[in-house]
Parts: structure tokens; C-alpha cells; sequence
């Protein structure tokens, strides 16, 4: 025999003793030693991730950094051994334009297959160069300028929802579920060929998958080693299987996003990619669209004079209402006060309060008057840029559309909603006609009424959501 049993033991005991020192090392030069230790931060918070990990899991972490974090330490909080967070302007212009800086690890964990990378979560350049080449002309306004009718047939149901309870005298709605619903009708129907019909059906379970995988992906960024335990739900990719097949078979030369994809997989995508490539889509699409479009109704609805002033806009652009030719978006584009109103919804409650788990350092790193080691993440807080007084004025957690009317009142690279760079969000002029759209038809066709004292608590996973789900008002047909 060339080991005794007792040269075995020896040996383990060996490995565990070298491996506890290189553990303890790491963690005590990281924490103490590394050019990092010069950020501030909570202390203990540069021992291990583990405790920002755990800030995530509940959807509460925006709260902790907007009301805690940022006033204790100031824009640049080391949050982890290696990860820094971000609220100052011009580091956050070099991080994302300048630099350009890759994304890091923990975009792997977004993909719904963690093996099959995505435009969204590629760390890839070249790669993620030709995927959005491919994908681009879906997004193209010639394109967008064609489906503005089926957005309309998408809105026509949810108006004829409203009068149906109107008539009822069930003249209150949740207008937040209600407009979900739509945006979902409007992501089926304009990039994957057919609307989902969840207005006119009531109820899907689509919703609360997305939600459920949102934050699955969440947990799994923190806790990769949970892999084995978080199992995977089907139902989004049996859903995506079953509307790519009904697809092929009935309409293949349909020209929407969906069919550029399967154009491109018959040259460049597997069909897998391609699969996970339109779920990246759905999710990507559908729940930031829906709430930005539903949080600016209800701020709309929440700030009577401001909704007067719209409707007064809306109703000088469209004086006549006709549920067969609904409000133009080459028109709405235009109106400044409606996108005064979307801006500063956008302004308050930004989809990624964080943009994306962050970017990394591939080696020493200047930026501001930082030091960054090779191997930092860099994570960029919007949502505090968004709410910083000293950027905004005192006057920042209120709703004023008015300050878009007056260029001076804008703070340079302070206003990130779709983040900037070549990362930049592909589906923002799609998703800014759908929220005019959505927006300027209801104000022209309804009176709102706000029901006070509802709950409005965000929780915040990849997408920011209401709480309860829901936001209840009154309303009246205005004829
Ligand atoms: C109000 C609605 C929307 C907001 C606020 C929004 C916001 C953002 C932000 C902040 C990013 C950067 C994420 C990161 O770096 O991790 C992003 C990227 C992206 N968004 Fe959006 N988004 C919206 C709607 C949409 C829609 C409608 C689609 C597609 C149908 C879409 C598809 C994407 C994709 C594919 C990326 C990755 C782009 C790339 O890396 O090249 N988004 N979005």
C-alpha cells in the first residue's frame, strides 16, 4: 500500500489547515488591506457579500440604500469585499460611456438557461454587437411607426372593459392590474404575433410567472449555490415553446420581432437561442412597460391639477374621441406635456434602480477620484440619482412635470431611466409609444377619481412592483 490511512488524515488535515489560511487571508486583505478599505462603507459589509445578498432577497434593499445608505456614507458606498455602488453623475457617465465597462459575473444568473447567453445578459462584446444588429430593426421606427394599429386593437379591449363597468355602475378598477393586462396584450400581439388576451380573458397565470422567475434570478445572483434547490418552473418556456410552434405552422412570414428572430435562427440562432432569446423579450418587455404605464396613470390621478392640464393638452391635439381612430402617436410624440408627465413618472420610479447587477473592472481602474482594483464591481444606482436633492432641487420627491418644460431645471447625466451607452435599452421607443398611447386614450375617454390611503409600498426584485398589486380608483365616462 503507498498511503497509510494515517497519511490520508494527514494529508486532509493539510489541505483544510492551507485552505482556512488562504480563506482567512483573502478576507482579511480584501477587507482591510485593499485599495477598497479607503471607500467608506459599513465595516463589516467588507468581510462578505452576505450581507448585501441579503438585503435583496426581500425586495426591500432599494429602501435601505435611498434611506440609510446614501445619507450615512455619501454617492460611492463600498457595499462587499469587491463591489462598490454609485450615485454620482460623471463617475456614472465614465462607467457606462466612456469606459464602457463590461458587464459582470452576475449577469450569467439573469439568463432564464444559465448556458445560453442573451442580448440582456451577454458579457460578451462581439457577441452582443451581433445580436444587436439582428434584433435592431424590430425597434426601428419604421417598424414601430407600422404596429402603431395594433397597439390601438390592443387598447380597444381595455376601453370597452372600462365601459362595460362604467355602464354596470362598477365604476372602481385597478387600474395598475388593468394596464398590466394591456401592456401584456400589447407584447404578445406586437412582437410575438398575437395578442394574449388577457383583458378580455380576465385572468392568466403569465404575470406571476414572470414575477416568480424575477425573483428566482434574483436569488440565484445572490446565491448561485442555491441552484440546486431554486427549481426552474416550465411554464414560461413551455408557454414560449408552444407560441414559436403555433407560429411556424400558421403565420411565418409575419413581420414583427419574433419573425426577425426566426429568420435570423435559420442563419445565426440555434433554435434554443432563439427560444430563450424571445423569453428574454417577454420579461424584459412586458412588466417595465406595464409599470411605468400604470405608475404614470395613478400619478396622474393622484395630482388632479396635473391630469386636468393633460387632458386639456390631449383634448386641444384630439378634440373628438372615436374608439375606431384612437389618439395618433406622430402626434402624442409631440406633446410636451405629456412627456413632461412620463419623464418625471420615469424620474420617480425608474424600472432599474440599480442599472443591471453592475459592471466590472477587467483591470486597475481610475474613475473620479477612485481607485479601483482589477475584479471591482461597479454597481450604478439611477434611483438615487433620481431622488438626489442636490442634483433636482427640494422639491425632488414631488410630482412636477412642469420642470421638463424648462430645460434649465434638468441636471446634466442625472436622468437614466433606459441607463446610456451602448447597453442601452433597446426596446425604449417602443415602450415610450406605448405608454403615450396607453396614457393620452384614457385621459381623453375617462375621469379618474383617486381613492385615498392605498397601500403604494414598492417592492423592488429586478422590476419594481406594487406590493399589493393593486391600485383601486373611481371611474367616469367623460360623455
Ligand atoms: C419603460 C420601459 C422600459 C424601461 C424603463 C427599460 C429599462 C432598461 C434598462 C435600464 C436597461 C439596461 C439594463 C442593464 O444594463 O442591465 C435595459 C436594457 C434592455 N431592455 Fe429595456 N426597458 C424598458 C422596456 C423594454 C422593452 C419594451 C424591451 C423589449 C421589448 C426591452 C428590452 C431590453 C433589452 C433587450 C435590454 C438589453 C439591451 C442591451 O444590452 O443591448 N426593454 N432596459
Amino acid at each position: 500500500m503507498l498511503f497509510s490511512l494515517q497519511d490520508v488524515f494527514l494529508y486532509i488535515e493539510l489541505f483544510i489547515l492551507a485552505y482556512t489560511i488562504k480563506f482567512f487571508y483573502d478576507v482579511i486583505y480584501l477587507a482591510y488591506f485593499s485599495p477598497l478599505r479607503m471607500i467608506p462603507g459599513p465595516k463589516h459589509f467588507a468581510l462578505t457579500k452576505y450581507f448585501v445578498s441579503k438585503k435583496h432577497t426581500n425586495g426591500m434593499r432599494w429602501k435601505w440604500l435611498q434611506y440609510e445608505l446614501f445619507p450615512e456614507y455619501g454617492p460611492v458606498v463600498r457595499i462587499a469585499p469587491q463591489a462598490v455602488i454609485i450615485a454620482d453623475p460623471d463617475m456614472i457617465k465614465e462607467i457606462l460611456v466612456i469606459k464602457d465597462l463590461p458587464k459582470n459575473q452576475k449577469y450569467d444568473q439573469l439568463r432564464t438557461n444559465l448556458s445560453i447567453p442573451t442580448l440582456l445578459t451577454t458579457r460578451d462584446k462581439t457577441f452582443h454587437k451581433k445580436r444587436r444588429q439582428i434584433v435592431a430593426p424590430a425597434f426601428s421606427f419604421k417598424y414601430l411607426n407600422s404596429i402603431e394599429p395594433l397597439i390601438h386593437n390592443c387598447v380597444k379591449p381595455l376601453l370597452i372593459k372600462f365601459d362595460e363597468m362604467v355602464d354596470q355602475n362598477q365604476n372602481i378598477v385597478n387600474i395598475y392590474e388593468m394596464i398590466h393586462y394591456c401592456v401584456l396584450d400589447i407584447t404578445g400581439e406586437t412582437i410575438f404575433g398575437g395578442s394574449f388576451r388577457f383583458i378580455e380573458t380576465g385572468n392568466h397565470p403569465l404575470p406571476h410567472k414572470i414575477f416568480q422567475e424575477l425573483r428566482r434570478m434574483i436569488k440565484l445572483g445572490m446565491f448561485p449555490f442555491l441552484k440546486p434547490f431554486i427549481k426552474q418552473d416550465p411554464y414560461i418556456l413551455n408557454f414560449m415553446t408552444s407560441l414559436i410552434k403555433n407560429r411556424r405552422q400558421e403565420d411565418p412570414e409575419r413581420k414583427d420581432l419574433l419573425g426577425m428572430l426566426l429568420n435570423a435562427s435559420e442563419r445565426s440562432m440555434s433554435d434554443i437561442e432563439l427560444h430563450y432569446q424571445a423569453i428574454e423579450f417577454l420579461i424584459a418587455g412586458s412588466d417595465t412597460s406595464s409599470f411605468s404605464s400604470a405608475m404614470t396613470m395613478i400619478k396622474l390621478i393622484q395630482n388632479p391639477d396635473k391630469l386636468d392640464t393633460l387632458f386639456k393638452e390631449i383634448d386641444e391635439s384630439f378634440p373628438e374621441f372615436n374608439i375606431d381612430k384612437l389618439p395618433s402617436h406622430d402626434k402624442l410624440k409631440q406633446l410636451p406635456y405629456l412627456n413632461a408627465v412620463i419623464n418625471e413618472t420615469l424620474r420617480l420610479h425608474p424600472i432599474n434602480y440599480d442599472i443591471g447587477p453592475g459592471r466590472i473592472t477587467i483591470e486597475d481602474t481610475i474613475i473620479g477620484d477612485y481607485f479601483f482594483p482589477k475584479g471591482t464591481t461597479l454597481a450604478v444606482n439611477a434611483y438615487r440619482l433620481h431622488h438626489s436633492s442636490k442634483y433636482w432641487g427640494d422639491d425632488v420627491e414631488e410630482f412636477v412635470p412642469e420642470r421638463w418644460l424648462n430645460p434649465e431645471r434638468i441636471p446634466k447625466d442625472c436622468f437614466l431611466p433606459f441607463s446610456a451607452g451602448t447597453r442601452n435599452c433597446i426596446g425604449q421607443n417602443f415602450a415610450m409609444m406605448v405608454i403615450r398611447i396607453i396614457v393620452a386614450t384614457l385621459i381623453q375617454k375617462y375621469k379618474f377619481e383617486d381613492i385615498l390611503n392605498q397601500d403604494m409600498d414598492i417592492v423592488h426584485y429586478l422590476t419594481p412592483s406594487l406590493k399589493t398589486k393593486q391600485y383601486n380608483v373611481k371611474i367616469y365616462s367623460r360623455n
